[in-house]
C-alpha cells in the first residue's frame, strides 16, 4: 500500500502546527511539466495472475510465471522548478522507471503527458520514434550515472555540447560555440579545456560536461540517474551544489534518482520511495524525512542519523 503524505500539512498537522501556506501552494498550483499515469514495465510475458497489478510477488518476481516487474503501476507529477527525488536500493525499478521517461526503454503499459508537448494532450509513450525523438531532443536532458552512457569520450567537450545543440535544430556554428562556453563557464570547467576530450577528464568534470550537455537545449526538464555514485565524496559536494545553483538559476525541474537518502534528502523537494517496483512512499522530503511511514523508509531515514 502507498504511503502517501497528504498534502504538505499531513506531518505537519499530526505535529500540531500548520506549514505557512506559500509552502504548502509553492509547486501543487502549478500546471505539472511531467505527468506520468499508472506506469508498468515488466520483462516477460505476464500471467493471469501477475497482470493483476494488486497480485502478490516474490519481491517483484511472479511466483507462477518468473516475469520480473521492474516497476508496477508508478504515478507521479513534477511541477515547474520542482526537484522530484526517486530514492531506492539496487533493483528497485528505480533506473528503469527513469529509462522509460527517457525512451531509453518501452514502457509496458502507462502514459506520460508532458506540457511542452502538445500542451500535454498526448500520451508520450504513443506517439511516433520521431516525435520521442524531439521531445528527448528539445524538451528533456539525461545525465547518466554512467558517463560513457551520455558523452562521446573522444569528441571535444565542446562538441559533445554541440551534438546535442544540432539535435535540437542548431545550425548557427558561432551561437553554438559561445553557448559551449557559456555551459562550460556555468558548470565550472575552465574554457580553455574546451577542446580536450571528456576521457582526459575526471569523473566529477565528465559529469559536469554531460550537466552542460543536458541543459544546452534548454530544456524545462532534466533527468539525473545516480549522477554522483561513485564521486569522491568533495567532488559528489560540488556536483550537488552545481545542480542546487542551476536550479535556482535556471528554474528548471528535474527527476533525480539516487540510491542514497543524503542525496535526495539534499536535492528533493518531494520524495518517492521504491521497493521491489513499486512507490511505497511519497510527498514532501521534509515529511518523509521528519515521519517515515513504511517500515522500509523508517530503515533508511534511521541509517542516516
Ligand atoms: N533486461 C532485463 N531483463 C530482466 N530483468 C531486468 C532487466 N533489466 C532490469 N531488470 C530487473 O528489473 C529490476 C529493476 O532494475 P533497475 O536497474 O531499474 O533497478 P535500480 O533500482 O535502478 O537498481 P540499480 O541502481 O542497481 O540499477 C531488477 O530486478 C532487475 O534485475
Amino acid at each position: 500500500m502507498d504511503n502517501v503524505h497528504n498534502g504538505a500539512n499531513g506531518a505537519a498537522a499530526a505535529a500540531g502546527r500548520q506549514l505557512p501556506a506559500t509552502v504548502t501552494r509553492r509547486f501543487e498550483d502549478l500546471h505539472p511539466v511531467l505527468r506520468v499515469n499508472h506506469l508498468a514495465k515488466r520483462y516477460g510475458e505476464g500471467c493471469d495472475y501477475c497482470r493483476n497489478v494488486n497480485a502478490p510477488l516474490e519481491r517483484n518476481i511472479c511466483p507462477k510465471c518468473g516475469t520480473v516487474h521492474a516497476v508496477r503501476d508508478v504515478s507521479l507529477e513534477v511541477h515547474p522548478g520542482e526537484i522530484l527525488g526517486i530514492v531506492g536500493e539496487s533493483g528497485s525499478g528505480k533506473s528503469t522507471l527513469m529509462q522509460c521517461l527517457y525512451f531509453d526503454q518501452q514502457p509496458t503499459s502507462g502514459d506520460m503527458r508532458v506540457s511542452a508537448f502538445d500542451g500535454g494532450a498526448a500520451n508520450c509513450f504513443e506517439v511516433s520514434r520521431q516525435q520521442q525523438r524531439y521531445i528527448r531532443d528539445r524538451i528533456f536532458g539525461m545525465v547518466y550515472q554512467n558517463p560513457y552512457l551520455g558523452l562521446r569520450m573522444n569528441f571535444s567537450a565542446l562538441s559533445n555540447i554541440a551534438e546535442k545543440q544540432i539535435a535540437a535544430g542548431s545550425r548557427e556554428v558561432g551561437q553554438m560555440v559561445d553557448r559551449g562556453r557559456e555551459l562550460l563557464e556555468r558548470v565550472n570547467i575552465p574554457v580553455r579545456r574546451e577542446q580536450e576530450a571528456p576521457r582526459a577528464f575526471s569523473g566529477g568534470m565528465q559529469q559536469r560536461v554531460q550537466i552542460a550537455k543536458a541543459l544546452s537545449n534548454r530544456p524545462p526538464l532534466l533527468f539525473l540517474d545516480e549522477v554522483t555514485t561513485g564521486l569522491d565524496l568533495s567532488v559528489q559536494a560540488r556536483v550537488l551544489d552545481l545542480i542546487l545553483q542551476l536550479r535556482r538559476e535556471l528554474g528548471v525541474s528535474m527527476v533525480v534518482v539516487s540510491h542514497d537518502l543524503g542525496v535526495i534528502r539534499l536535492l528533493a523537494d518531494r520524495t518517492m520511495v521504491m521497493l521491489d517496483g513499486r512507490v511505497i512512499e511519497h510527498g514532501l522530503t521534509d515529511q518523509v524525512m521528519q515521519d517515515p511511514q513504511h517500515p522500509y523508509t523508517q530503515e533508511l531515514v534511521y541509517s542516516l542519523l
